[in-house]
């Protein structure tokens, strides 16, 4: 599967008009004012048509999250050593990292995907070793990743999915850990979106005013070496080269699994800001993802707002989290959950013998 190397640019699955009108219809019959249950209401409405069915449901839920150090780190960007990328491998088996709490809390399957770190700590149970280099590039010397490593890590991404789609996941969701990735993503979103490094480039794992500007300097370094380097093609080829110049294994391997949901008809919800950026980057590869991906949550970081208001998103929470991991995610499966019970749950004013309002018999 995903032997070509462009997969990628195959026809994502379209969303089943007639379930989601269907679904829009029942909320319509729902005890309740029409529209007074606000987002809650969309949420069930655009599942439907991404499940197929006018009663969606999100009961099992995968959740992957794919490992991975930048070269960039060697300028010091993050507020955290690198080491941290390998140890947290550790700690996400062992049941201890936010997201492994989480995944308990929800009853979701967690599939964590070392794809190399600088302090490797060697094979773990529950943790899926697709290595493909100790640490990407670092990309203000030269590409983060070489062809072959950009391919390999979208194919991490596709597996991931494939394996969720085995599972009978209802609903996919992609997480990220490496040290210094929210440079990598703040330098590929600024290349995406043609911003400036001081608008999307913040804090992180908690860098202060001078290390923030010290890491908009080393953004504007790297956009100042691949800028005349877009590559050849269309402007698929050019969103591609800019993620194998800028991103980094993990970030290429959320893209990847974002695209085989969207090719797949499997739902995708987007955790923060580099997840947000990664499915920048799959839309920009391949814009019939877009229905595919819903949005969790406004992360803290600087440049999530921007990034999201380029996606035309509308996040459902807004909790100052700032982790990755898929954390903010997860803590928004619930209320996906709340909104197909109360779908599905709900009684009609026909069945429950309650009259309807002014405007339904108009
Ligand atoms: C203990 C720890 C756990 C984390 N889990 C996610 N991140 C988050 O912080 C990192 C990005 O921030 P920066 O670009 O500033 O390095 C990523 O690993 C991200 O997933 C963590 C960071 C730390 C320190
Ligand atoms: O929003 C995120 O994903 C994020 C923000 C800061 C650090 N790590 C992740």
């Amino acid at each position: 599967m995903n032997d070509d190397a462009s997969w990628w640019r195959r026809a994502c699955a379209q969303p089943q008009n007639e379930a989601q009108t269907q679904a829009q219809a029942r909320q319509g019959q729902l005890t309740k004012p029409p529209g007074s249950l606000g987002r809650l209401e969309e949420v069930a409405i655009r599942l439907a048509g991404l499940q197929g069915t006018p009663t969606p449901a999100v009961d099992r839920v995968w959740i992957s999250v794919f490992a991975a150090d930048h070269g960039v780190a060697a300028e010091g960007v993050s507020a955290f050593p690198q080491a941290v990328t390998g140890e947290m491998l550790r700690n996400f088996a062992g049941g201890g990292a936010a997201i492994a709490v989480l995944a308990r809390a929800l009853g979701a399957h967690l599939d964590v995907v070392d794809l190399g770190t600088v302090n490797d700590p060697g094979p773990i149970q529950g943790v899926r070793r697709w290595l493909i280099a100790p640490c990407s590039a670092n990309f203000c010397e030269r590409a983060a990743m070489t062809p072959a490593q950009l391919q390999a890590a979208l194919a991490a991404g596709a597996d991931s999915v494939r394996r969720a789609r085995e599972h009978g996941a209802q609903l996919f969701v992609g997480g990220e850990m490496g040290i210094a990735n929210t440079t990598a993503a703040a330098a590929l979103a600024c290349a995406l979106l043609g911003r400036a490094p001081a608008e999307l480039a913040g804090a992180g794992t908690g860098l202060d005013a001078h290390g923030i500007a010290h890491k908009v300097a080393v953004i504007e370094r790297a956009l100042a070496l691949h800028a005349s380097a877009a590559g050849p093609g269309d402007a698929q080829a050019v969103a591609a080269e800019r993620l194998r110049r800028l991103g980094g294994f993990e970030i290429a391997a959320l893209t990847g699994a974002y695209l085989a949901a969207a090719q797949a008809g499997l739902a995708v919800l987007v955790d923060g800001f580099i997840a947000s950026v990664a499915a920048l980057a799959a839309r920009a590869l391949n814009p019939g993802c877009e229905p595919w991906l819903l949005y969790a949550h406004r992360s803290q970081e600087r440049g999530h707002a921007a990034v999201l208001d380029a996606l035309q998103a509308h996040p459902l929470l807004d909790l100052g989290m700032r982790l990755g991991e898929a954390s903010g995610a997860a803590v928004a499966v619930p209320l996906l959950r709340l909104s197909c019970a109360l779908h599905g749950g709900m009684a009609t004013f026909v069945q429950a013998g309650v009259s309807t309002g002014h405007a339904e018999r108009a």
